[in-house]
């Protein structure tokens, strides 16, 4: 039983958090469950790292992870990798060979049309992966040429595709990217758009920062779906969901 429950007046959050994992080691993975496994639902093995691991230590911590009901998937820019040296079938076995069950498509450093992003979202619902399609440019220059309009659209063709959850992407930094400014913060005119024209369910943000965390926590709800969340602020997110942290406690 937790600590101080009669304190915890909102309680588990239902939601979707999305935790960035940079390289984590087997064991530091299963001390970090202990104390925040409960508190995340889906783990993104960081862009291109999964091919510097043994094999062994991926599907183990797979195990792991999906013991918790934690889904897996490796970075957008392995599969764009994988896309771009046309390499698609062999990505799909090679994941489903590993152990993960979750897949993101995403064009963010690679050029995608739009048929073909289609394509891919269907192929990895026919092999029964959950899968998160993702809007938005690596490059900020090039995000920023997307309007605020483009973005939705892209967000409700995705979700029409099959996507079952699109991302915005908001990088590890959250500046000068989707709904960030330069300095982290969070455009609203830009987010109450999308957030009012995309079914709220199926929109996770990337909100790497605690300010942005708090912003769209206050702004959207407590149960808002965020991501790219450090490994180290798991607990201290879901704090801020349940209004056990000055920033968000009484607001909520
Ligand atoms: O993991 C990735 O491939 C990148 C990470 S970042 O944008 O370089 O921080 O994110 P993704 O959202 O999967 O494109």
């Amino acid at each position: 039983m937790n600590a101080f429950k009669f304190l915890d007046e909102i309680g588990p959050v239902n939601t979707n958090t999305m935790v960035l994992d940079k390289a984590l080691g087997y064991k530091t993975v299963e001390d970090m469950l202990t104390i925040s496994g409960n508190y995340f639902n889906l783990l993104k093995y960081g862009w291109g790292t999964s091919i510097l691991y043994d094999e062994e230590i991926i599907k183990d911590k797979n195990e792991l992870y999906h013991s918790y009901n934690i889904r897996t998937y490796t970075g957008g820019t392995l599969f764009e990798l994988a896309n771009k040296q046309n390499k698609i079938d062999e990505y799909f076995n090679e994941i489903d060979r590993l152990g993960f069950n979750a897949v993101e498509i995403s064009d963010g450093s690679t050029t995608i049309d739009s048929d073909r992003r289609a394509q891919l979202i269907n192929k990895s619902k026919e092999l029964g992966f959950y899968t998160l399609s993702e809007i938005g440019k690596k490059n900020p220059q090039k995000d920023s040429e997307y309007t605020t309009q483009q973005r939705i659209d892209l967000i409700n063709t995705d979700i029409e595709a099959g996507s079952d959850m699109v991302i915005i992407e908001g990088r590890e930094s959250g500046k000068n990217i989707g709904i960030y400014d330069d300095k982290g913060n969070v455009k609203k005119d830009d987010l109450t758009s999308i957030y009012e024209n995309t079914p709220k369910e199926k929109v996770l943000w990337e909100a790497p920062q605690k300010n942005q965390q708090v912003e769209l926590i206050l702004t959207l709800s407590n149960d808002v779906n965020l991501g790219n969340i450090n490994s180290n602020e798991i607990v201290s997110l879901e704090t801020l969901r349940r209004g056990l942290r000055g920033d968000t406690l009484g607001k909520l």
